[in-house]
């Protein structure tokens, strides 16, 4: 079928890497290896990371000791956040203007990385966003086509913010810019270690964004094809500078590619994307109400169920791996206090994990998960739940009430289940290396 839509699923470019003593994750088939043994992701998301490594370093080790002993061995982290006056976005920026780019944050990230070496974790580090909270490609246009940055927090109109940060992909100063802070951060030497960023296997993939969008729902056939050109050209323009690390594109999945599998499987074709990611969001997408949990159950388990497993169907079809790299629930009772129950959220872990760690199990190609995400000893500081500079950062960005999703290091029931199937994916792991 992809061949008729003329999607021809070239094999990844890092296949050959597959060998022994490539320290560096690689794809072989429809699997991650590392160091020529088959490798499995029990991630976290902790967007943050850098900036605790610039900030707040005593935070940052604590965090990663804690997620060290639940058995993740993968983190998920925004590379840089450009300033922007959008309400609901945090703050300091690593950018402050196009080439101006904050020294001490980017030094924040060095400082993750030689932890995160020191803890055997490797990175997933996205390099923009499709949303607000760290300013973005929103923030480029404004930059560069003088349009507004309008925060959707604050026009309450997601369409038009979803098809107007898609002009990002055919900007061609944004799209300089963009390449400008690649090319600086890629290029860039770990000051701490002392190793270049393209020659260290704590990272793992380079990854064009978070959740980057082809618009919204009524994208046409056009903003498509502009969706999956810019997706294989920066995929492209990334392996040209670093031929050692994976390159992702951070999407969601068919629910950011407007439902469309064949846009989905046409964007992840390219051969230098050498894997799928999607997420899953019950809770935003409408197919759960908190407050009407026994009413809409049902129907959000068999809207996930069959959403978590139809993406690992079209990654056998591209042969490619495929990770769950988001997917969350919030606290019983909508609440997003800390002290709250986290029932329904546990029962939601669980059928994603069985799913997920299931079929890996099975060898089909999903390479594991990241949970969102991370909110560790972070507490909200503000009775409304909105975070303020200044603030604990935590797994929920600034565009979020502070605890929505976090898992925090009280989350007691729910770390177990986390330590239960990050140990499951270990044990297949090494069942799978010894053959
Ligand atoms: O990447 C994302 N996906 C969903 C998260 C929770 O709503 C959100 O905070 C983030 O923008």
């Amino acid at each position: 079928a992809l061949l008729m839509m003329g999607v021809v699923p070239a094999a990844s470019a890092a296949v050959k890497d597959a060998a022994k003593d490539n320290p560096f994750v690689a794809v072989q088939k429809t699997h991650f290896t590392r160091n020529g043994n088959p490798y499995y992701i029990a991630g976290a998301n902790f967007w943050y990371g850098a900036y605790l490594g610039a900030n707040d370093r005593p935070r940052l080790l604590k965090e990663l000791d804690t997620l060290k002993g639940l058995g993740i061995n993968n983190l998920r982290v925004l590379a840089v956040s450009e300033q922007t006056d959008m309400k609901s976005a945090v703050r300091p920026a690593t950018t402050s203007a196009p080439g101006q780019y904050d020294e001490r944050l980017l030094a924040g990230m060095d400082v993750l990385l030689a932890e995160m070496g020191r803890r055997d974790m490797t990175a997933v580090i996205y390099l923009n966003n499709f949303w607000q909270w760290s300013g973005g490609m929103t923030q480029y246009l404004n930059w560069f086509a003088g349009t507004p940055a309008l925060d959707p927090n604050v026009t309450k109109d997601y369409d038009t913010y979803m098809r107007e940060t898609a002009r990002f992909y055919t900007n061609d100063k944004a799209q300089a810019e963009y390449r400008n802070v690649i090319r600086t951060f890629i290029g860039r030497t770990n000051t701490v270690t002392g190793k270049p960023y393209a020659g260290d296997p704590v990272i793992m993939s380079w990854q064009l964004a978070n959740e980057p969008r082809p618009g919204n729902a009524g994208v046409s056939p056009q903003e498509k094809a502009i969706y999956v050109k810019w997706i294989a050209d920066t995929a492209a323009y990334i392996r040209g500078l670093d031929g050692n690390h994976l390159v992702s594109t951070g999407s969601e999945g068919l629910a950011g590619s407007a439902q469309d599998a064949a846009l989905f499987e046409q964007a992840h074709a390219s051969r230098d994307v050498d894997y799928l990611t999607y997420h899953l969001w019950p809770k935003n997408w409408g197919w759960i109400d908190s407050k009407r949990v026994d009413a809409t159950w049902s129907g959000a388990l068999e809207k996930s169920s069959h959403y978590l497993n139809v993406h690992i169907d079209y990654a056998k079809k591209l042969g490619k791996p495929i990770v769950l790299e988001e997917f969350g629930m919030d606290r019983d009772g909508a609440s997003f206090d800390v002290k709250a129950s986290t029932t329904v959220r546990d029962r939601f872990y669980k059928v994603v994990f069985d799913v997920v760690v299931g079929r890996a199990e099975r060898g089909d190609p999903v390479a594991g998960f990241n949970f969102w995400a991370w909110g560790g000893t972070g507490r909200a500081a503000n009775a409304d739940y909105w975070w303020k500079e200044g603030n604990d950062l935590m797994g929920d960005p600034p565009q979020e009430e502070q605890g929505l999703y976090s898992v925090f290091d009280t989350d007691r029931s729910t770390l177990a289940l986390i330590r239960q199937y990050a140990d499951r994916l270990h044990a297949l792991e090494r069942k799978r290396g010894q053959k």
